[in-house]
């Protein structure tokens, strides 16, 4: 056995998430990462456009409209793209620690049955840090903040550098990114100067 666990519970050894100084001011919209994301991009027709704002915390509120595009029963939400909400709300937070991370384990609950045009409220907070990951939660609510609960989910997130994109993503794209300096400004490339 190595000892190794992917599982969302913080590990002994784990410490409380600091919040950048540099993060964005609470309120402050965080914006799309990636034009072409399929849950925050503008350039994505059938995207879920999800638009993420800073906490005063280590944490961020998002929302998100369900379109007929994200339907898998009759007039519900899929739960694949509730899960994506969730998981582009959850990985924006790496901007309230500075960090590029990825998901590496996405637990979710499904509470209630989300119809389309319904707007979630999505709410997400680092809960703690140990070396490269990151603990985090997330909630779902309908119709408002404090609405129902509809989604709830828990998540490891893994630091990685900018070599991750570089090394793993289709060149022409990676290139493209790198070659725009305001594409490299909102991806959260924060060790690059372009
Ligand atoms: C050009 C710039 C572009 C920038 C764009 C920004 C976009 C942001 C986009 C955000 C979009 C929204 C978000 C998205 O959709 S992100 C897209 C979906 N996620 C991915 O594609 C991730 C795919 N997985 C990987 O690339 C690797 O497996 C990673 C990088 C995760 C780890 O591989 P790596 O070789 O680096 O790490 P390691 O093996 O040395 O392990 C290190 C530590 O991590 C722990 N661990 C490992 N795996 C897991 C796991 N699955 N769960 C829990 N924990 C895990 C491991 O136990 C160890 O801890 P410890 O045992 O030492 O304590």
């Amino acid at each position: 056995m190595s000892g190794r666990t992917t599982a969302p519970t913080p590990p002994d050894g784990a410490v409380p998430p600091v919040r950048h100084p540099d993060a964005p001011a609470p309120g402050e919209t965080i914006g799309s990462h990636y034009e072409y994301c399929f849950g925050c991009g503008p350039g994505v027709p059938h995207g879920l456009h999800v638009e993420v704002r800073a906490g005063d915390g280590v944490c961020v509120s998002a929302e998100f409209r369900v379109k007929e595009a994200h339907q898998g029963a009759p007039g519900l939400a899929h739960g694949g793209v509730l899960a994506t909400a969730l998981d582009e709300t959850l990985g924006s937070l790496g901007w309230m620690l500075r960090v590029i991370a990825v998901t590496g384990r996405l637990e979710t609950d499904f509470l209630l049955p989300v119809p389309v045009d319904t707007v979630l409220h999505l709410h997400a907070e680092v809960t703690a840090v140990h070396g490269r990951k990151i603990y985090a939660a997330a909630t779902g609510r309908i119709g408002g903040p404090e609405g129902p609960l509809a989604l709830r989910a828990e998540a490891v997130f893994v630091e990685v550098k900018v070599d991750h994109f570089i090394e793993h993503g289709r060149p022409a794209e990676i290139q493209a990114t790198l070659a725009n300096p305001d594409q490299v400004k909102v991806a959260r490339a924060f060790e690059v100067n372009p």
